[in-house]
């Protein structure tokens, strides 16, 4: 210290830098060790550096059951707080034998003790020391290992959210969707060909740069209202630990302000089209519907002829097309960005063009279905911590013969007061399913009759099947059917 200071003092300003070099170069030529700096902020606009932020996190994950002094940081995006190791403290791990010593160190930049500036920022910045014998191996393996599970730990920690856009801007909010596979009421031989596909798919970096292909997958999850689309893709997102972008379509005006979207969007996302029949006029079939919509428009009730023409008003606002969309796919474009999940949903997947559902778009077609008995149990299980009852058999019969949703199984398995028991909610599904049941034969009964009355006049004999079951219920088969046939509005 005293030598620096006569240093500084006496030695010409001028050959300070020369010596202070000739210095350096003799202290390298005896110490051993080499020493790599991190620092927080970087380039000329001083913008915070990645490598730091992962070297942070990894030092928190790993060092902080050795370290002395730490400090504890609300770091920006982590939905917990972070422990790091504090300023100017040192830790020591190992890395295939090699010993490594870490720093944590901050430079104040000197400033007038008086000064009408507001204070300037401190430089931080982590040192990495070790013997210069282990040059390559830390160069070339310690380093990449270091900034690859910072990374990842910084995915794990980060609070995750899910982004909706107003046309060309993406607003989000955290995410916090309790889905899950357990929970999630399917088939379980599918749900777990599901689950590993999207493993794998998550894992599947160095196959798919092998292949050629970008990094990125689609689904299509097809099926009635209330049989768990939505909640699939929650599921999803929390398995893969993603983000969510809910890209309202209707809101973009053109091709153009879809490509910023897509540019916008982040590596590790599930980007989702819900309802993609009803987003924009994309099927030809639409079109055909078009014609026919006078006559549809003088058998429709008022309040669906209003719904109808808001409907129309919104896609007419939107000048995205087919080959728009089809380019956010699996255009040039779709590959920026990284690891990436497209999921369409539909209600009615005969609508929608082939070419927006061929493989290779949507990789993943998954119809999502009435309850079966298999999905009940798990509903059961989840609903009323049930295994097995009495009525298990009966419900197992009724749900062979009439197509419920899991979403009113699992409205019928709440129950709606403190005192209502498990008995009770299984004999509340009995009574909706027996009901059911009921409707479904009376429906065929006057479908029948109907045919017949056609035939004579029309010398036809066929009859339309089954649509009689939503259009002529009672006030009561309402209440049952009602969440299925208020989604049905959309089309
Ligand atoms: N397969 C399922 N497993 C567990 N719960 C389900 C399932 N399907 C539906 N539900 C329950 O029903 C509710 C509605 O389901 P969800 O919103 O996922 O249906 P959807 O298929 O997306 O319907 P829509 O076509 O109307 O968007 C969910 O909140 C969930 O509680
Ligand atoms: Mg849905």
């Amino acid at each position: 210290m005293f030598i620096y200071a006569m240093f500084q003092q006496y030695f010409p300003y001028e050959l300070r830098g020369h010596a202070h070099k000739y210095t350096q170069k003799l202290v390298t030529y005896f110490y051993p060790y080499i020493q790599i700096t991190f620092h927080e902020l970087t380039g000329e606009k001083l913008k915070r550096s990645d490598a730091y932020f992962a070297i942070q996190n990894y030092l928190a994950d790993h060092t902080t059951a050795t370290a002395k002094r730490l400090k504890a940081d609300v770091v920006k995006g982590s939905k917990s707080l972070v422990l790091t190791m504090d300023d100017h403290e040192q830790v020591m791990e190992e890395f295939q034998g090699i010993k490594i010593w870490w720093s944590s160190n901050k430079n104040t930049p000197k400033r007038p003790s008086f000064s009408f500036y507001p204070k300037t920022e401190e430089r931080r910045y982590y040192t990495l020391t070790f013997h210069k014998r282990y040059r390559d191996a830390i160069t070339k393996s310690y380093i990449d290992k270091v900034l690859k599970d910072g990374k990842a730990i910084a995915v794990r920690n980060r609070e995750r959210k899910l982004y909706t856009n107003n046309s060309t801007k993406w607003s989000h909010v955290q995410f916090e969707h309790p889905a899950n596979f357990e929970t999630l009421a399917m088939a379980e031989n599918e749900k777990e060909a599901i689950k590993n596909d999207l493993i794998k798919f998550s894992k599947g970096k160095e196959y798919y740069t092998k292949i050629g292909k970008p990094w990125k997958r689609g689904y299509l999850l097809y099926g009635p209202p209330g049989t768990g689309k939505s909640t699939m893709i929650a599921a999803m997102a929390n398995l893969l630990d993603y983000d969510i972008y809910d890209l309202e379509l209707t809101t973009v005006k053109d091709n153009s302000e879809l490509r910023k979207l897509l540019i916008e969007t982040t590596s590790k996302s599930i980007i989702i089209i819900e309802d993609i029949d009803c987003s924009i006029d994309l099927t030809g079939q639409r079109r055909k519907e078009k014609k026919n919509s006078e006559e549809d428009d003088k058998k429709k009730d008022p309040v669906e002829k209003k719904k109808d023409e808001e409907e129309k008003k919104s896609k007419k606002g939107s000048k995205v097309t087919l080959s728009g969309l089809l380019n956010f796919i699996d255009g040039i474009w779709s590959a920026c960005g990284g690891e990436r999940i497209i999921v369409f949903t539909t209600n009615f997947v005969d609508k929608l063009d082939p070419a927006l559902i061929r493989r290779g778009r949507m990789d993943r077609h998954i119809e999502m279905s009435y309850c079966c008995f298999e999905a009940f149990k798990l509903l059961a299980r989840n609903y009323l911590d049930l295994d097995d009852h009495e009525l298990f058999g009966r419900i197992e019969g009724l749900l062979g013969e009439k197509e419920i949703t899991p979403a009113d199984v699992a409205e019928c398995l709440m129950p709606k007061s403190e005192r209502e028991g498990v008995e009770s909610c299984l004999r509340e599904l009995v009574k909706v399913l027996e009901k059911l049941k009921k409707k479904k034969k009376q429906g065929k009964k006057k479908a029948e009759e109907e045919g017949e009355v056609n035939g004579e006049e029309n010398g036809d004999g066929e009859s339309g099947e089954s649509s009689s079951e939503s259009g002529e219920s009672s006030s009561e088969d309402d209440e049952v059917a009602g969440k299925g046939r208020k989604r049905n509005s959309k089309r």
